[in-house]
């Protein structure tokens, strides 16, 4: 079965924008997982935008189910201009305090609205080698989010990435225009097929949604989805817990 992490940054996002606890990250992912998640995601940015630091503590202290935390690896330290908010101690700062399940590394510079591009291992290999070495020694489990690249999934294991996360926006965006969806899924298929024969396991997101995700579920080895955005905008139609079983119930092929 392909699991379902939860995003929770527009969850906080809700939150950020008042001086306010409500609505509280721990009880939201509490309510998702009892809903049927199989794991939570958050992605701590430097200027803490949306989940903050204390937050990945507090879910740290928490959860009993998967825990992924994404991000940029080089983000370093940030204080907060917020008061009563911690500063952001830098994200592998973060990784090594909370030691969470899987730590998935993206490449976003500190400022971009949001992830919009995987890493390109022809350039970053050599930086981040170090990096999935220390995850690996940590006892984390590491992810690398990936464009549909087929050529490129032999240098991350090389390197020593235990999963890649494929970047699927360009499958949400073909879905949505219902243009070359056979040809894009062919890519991500191929992409998948490369990353199992290197020995990676097969994560992904970004856009994925209830129209998408029927389709791109098909995909040869898919061991995690991990949905935000789409999500929480449909909980605002139907709840969050209708939301988490509809998503669960694509998963599950029903
Ligand atoms: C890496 C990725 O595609 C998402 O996990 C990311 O968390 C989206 O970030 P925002 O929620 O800040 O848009
Ligand atoms: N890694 C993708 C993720 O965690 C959520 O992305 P989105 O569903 O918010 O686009």
């Amino acid at each position: 079965m392909i699991a379902l992490s939860v995003n929770l940054n527009k969850i906080a996002l809700i939150r950020n924008s008042r001086d306010t606890t409500i609505p509280d990250i721990p009880q939201h992912a509490q309510m998702c997982i009892d809903a049927g998640a199989d794991g939570i995601t958050v992605h701590p940015r430097p200027d803490q935008r949306h989940i903050r630091a204390d937050d990945c503590r507090d879910l740290a202290a928490m959860l009993e189910v998967e825990f992924n935390i994404e991000g940029n690896p080089f983000a370093g330290p940030r204080a907060s201009d917020r008061r009563g908010v911690s500063d952001y101690p830098g994200f592998m700062e973060l990784v090594r305090e909370l030691r969470p399940t899987q730590c998935t590394l993206v490449p976003d510079g500190d400022d971009q609205l949001t992830s919009d591009h995987g890493f390109d291992l022809l350039r970053q290999a050599e930086e981040l080698e170090p990096l999935l070495t220390e995850l690996r020694s940590l006892g984390v489990r590491s992810s690398l989010f990936m464009d549909p690249v087929p050529e490129q999934m032999a240098i991350a294991a090389q390197i020593g990435a235990d999963r890649i996360e494929l970047y699927t926006e360009s499958f949400a965006v073909a879905v949505s225009k219902g243009k070359d969806v056979d040809q894009c899924y062919r890519r991500f298929r191929d992409t998948a097929e490369a990353a199992l024969e290197a020995g990676l396991g097969v994560n992904a997101g970004h856009d994925l949604n209830l129209d998408n995700l029927p389709i791109f579920r098909a995909l040869p080895g898919l061991l995690e989805v991990s949905i935000g955005h789409a999500l929480t905008v449909d909980a605002l139609r139907i709840g969050t817990p209708a939301a988490v079983q509809a998503y669960r119930a694509v998963l599950a092929g029903s």
